[in-house]
């Protein structure tokens, strides 16, 4: 079986994992976002695709979340000696690695998606079944308009990375840009994989700065809604809040409810406009189901709490059952 997985980092690494512990001979090839890629320092960081490669290649750090196992930060403390801003972004002396690696490549004109194959090299190794692709080659950066009453306008903007982990997003992000969208291809691979698979998954990612930009990179939500494979989304958001981050200070700014039904229409039925078959939302949520299949979106309810690779593997399990039958 061929699996296409749209993912973020945090919580698509952990639903990725359960379609890995679900579907263990299947060929997955995990579609990273890289919206939120940042140049800092003079190394080009990859959040969601590290955070993808370290936690499905058992090198990343559980219960953060994201970066390495056993991360030491003797670098940034370095950094922060010299005044050397910013430092409020969690490089870790493990993860630079990666990053002199990877910057180190682009700058010697390897494309970003090869660079990521010889990455992962290292990490997945041992699972030659798992493929990890960037959405897009091209760079794209995710740019927050925040209110700021000294700026002209009144409002300025940060980079998404500086409003996520600096201001944790704390201001209200009165506007999202997710700059080089409109120009970035499809990365080698990414629509061959579509239009080959047997089953596209859209993770419970962050519907805004996560799964958003993937459907934006020009082609892609064409390929899924052509795709011959039935593509299923799962809720990250489970009564009315995030199962993790913080999309729900997001979803406003799109003009879209904190709420599953809200998102499930948001990413829309391929009968319709949009790009899903089936729609699965968290038990707590079961209450929207029948209105949302009224709308023309099939749905389905399970326990979306991603609490093990197991856990998921079995929601994971029992939708894919239940759709293919
Ligand atoms: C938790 C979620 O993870 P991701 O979208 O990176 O999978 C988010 O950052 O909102």
């Amino acid at each position: 079986m061929q699996i296409v997985v749209l993912a973020g980092g945090v919580g698509g690494s952990r639903f990725t994992a359960g379609v890995r512990r679900a579907y263990p001979d299947a060929t997955i090839t995990v579609v990273g976002n890289t919206a939120d890629d940042i140049t800092i320092h003079g190394l080009r960081v990859c959040p969601d695709l590290d955070t993808l490669m370290y936690t499905l290649g058992g090198g990343g750090d559980a219960e953060r979340g994201w970066g390495r196992l056993d991360e030491s930060w003797r670098a940034i403390e370095e950094l922060r000696a010299y005044g050397a801003e910013p430092t409020w972004f969690g490089l870790g002396d493990r993860d630079l690695g990666t990053h002199l690696v990877r910057t180190e490549l682009l700058a010697a004109g390897v494309p970003l998606s090869e660079v990521t194959a010889r990455l992962c090299a290292r990490w997945w190794a041992h699972d030659p079944g798992l493929r990890l692709l960037p959405m897009t080659d091209d760079p794209v950066e995710t740019y927050v308009d925040i209110p700021d009453a000294d700026a002209p306008g009144g409002r300025r903007s940060v980079h998404f990375q500086e409003y996520w982990v600096r201001l944790h997003a704390g201001p209200e992000a009165l506007a999202l840009r997710q700059v080089g969208i409109e120009a970035a291809r499809p990365a080698p691979g990414v629509l061959e994989a579509v239009a080959a698979a047997d089953l596209v998954l859209v993770g419970p990612s962050n519907p805004v700065v996560s799964i958003g930009p993937i459907l934006a990179v020009p082609g892609v939500r064409e390929a899924l809604r052509s795709a011959p494979a039935p593509v299923l989304g799962f809720s990250g958001i489970l009564h009315g809040a995030p199962v993790l981050g913080m999309a729900h200070r997001l979803l406003p700014t799109i003009g879209v409810a904190v709420d599953a039904a809200a998102v499930g229409r948001h990413y829309g039925s391929r009968r319709a406009d949009g790009v899903l078959d089936t729609w699965v939302v968290d038990t707590a949520d079961a209450g929207s189901a029948p209105a949302l299949e009224a709308d023309g979106l099939p749905t389905l309810v399970r326990d979306l709490v991603m609490s093990s690779p197991d856990a998921t593997a079995v929601f994971v399990r029992s939708t894919v059952d239940q759709v293919l039958a």
